[in-house]
């Protein structure tokens, strides 16, 4: 038994609506899940004990944790019931951390995959999602990392037609991380109306993000991202989750390589990164 691998996909809420503010303080909400071609890269290799090592650009921005508070431990050890599997991950963190591109919820969920195709007893992909769901919102979808509705918080997971697979994808962060909690909390209370039923790539077109507006003033650099994305005339730009990354959604290569560009050498400080939609 080798060393395995797993991407940990980025995230993407092609639209978001918050319909309800519920009596224990989280929101109900409808949305539908995206995953990037690119994100961090986990391995997994057996050891004498568990073990986590992190590298990458955002690896030392988790180093200072304590690791039993990593996404990857909790996974790990709830995946073995309770028992702490004697094996050693190996990260390599591309996203940034509290950036509205679940990055946290997508190491969890590659840990999950990894250590469920090396057990002797996998668990079903009921179990697999029960799991997910007690780690974070965003974790079941991250399972698959495919298209998907969300509702409820999120985990409440409903299949959608993928026509969106193949776009360029084109993410912008300001290097400033906005916390999940307070995004939520200054929403108005004001529902918008229902996510448009169809396929992905229509509820793209017609859908929005809810907390856009709330994030935008925790970072107001959110509204330049938009702004600048929205000059090589994207299919859509929007932000994605609570912020502060924004993404840019292109037809074609060249279009959001010139958008990249121009975004990089206006804001050399900014984080980018590109691939295609799964
Ligand atoms: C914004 C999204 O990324 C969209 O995909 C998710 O809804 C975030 O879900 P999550 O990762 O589970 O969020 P966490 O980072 O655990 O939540 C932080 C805080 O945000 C608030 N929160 C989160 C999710 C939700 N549906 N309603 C909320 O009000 C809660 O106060 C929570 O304590
Ligand atoms: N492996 C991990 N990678 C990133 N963050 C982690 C990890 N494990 C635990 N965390 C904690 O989770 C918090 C949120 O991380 P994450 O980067 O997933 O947020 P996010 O991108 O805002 O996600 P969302 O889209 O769900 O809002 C961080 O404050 C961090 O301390």
């Amino acid at each position: 038994m080798g060393t395995s691998h797993a991407t940990a996909f980025a995230k993407i809420n092609l639209a978001l609506h918050v319909r309800k503010r519920r009596a224990d303080g989280y929101h109900e909400l409808e949305t539908v899940f995206a995953f990037l071609d690119q994100g961090d890269s986990l391995w997994m290799e057996p050891s004498e004990q568990f073990s986590l090592d992190l590298e990458g650009p955002f690896g030392r921005n988790l180093a200072d944790e304590d690791y039993e508070t990593n996404l990857i431990y909790r996974a790990a050890k709830l995946h073995r019931n309770g028992v702490v599997p004697p094996v050693a991950f190996r990260l390599n963190k591309r996203l940034p951390i509290a950036a509205g591109l679940g990055g946290g919820s997508a190491d969890a969920a590659a840990a999950l995959r990894l250590l469920n195709d090396k057990c002797e007893v996998p668990l079903s992909t009921d179990e697999l999602h029960a799991i997910a769901a007690q780690l974070g919102a965003d974790v079941p979808a991250c399972i698959d990392s495919l298209p998907v509705v969300g509702r409820g918080t999120g985990t409440l997971l409903e299949p959608i037609e993928n026509d969106v697979s193949g776009l360029h994808c084109l993410l912008v962060n300001p290097n400033i991380s906005v916390a999940t909690g307070p995004v939520f909390k200054a929403w108005d209370g004001v529902d918008r109306g229902p996510m448009p039923e169809g396929s992905a790539r229509s509820i793209l077109q017609d859908g929005r993000n809810d907390l856009e507006p709330m994030a935008l003033k925790i970072c107001p650099q959110i509204g330049i991202i938009l702004q600048e994305l929205r000059e090589a005339k994207p299919l859509v730009a929007r932000m994605s989750g609570s912020g502060a990354t924004c993404f840019g959604l292109f037809d074609d290569a060249e279009t959001l390589q010139r958008s990249a560009a121009e975004v990089a050498s206006r804001h050399p400080d900014w984080w980018t990164m590109t691939g295609r939609l799964r």
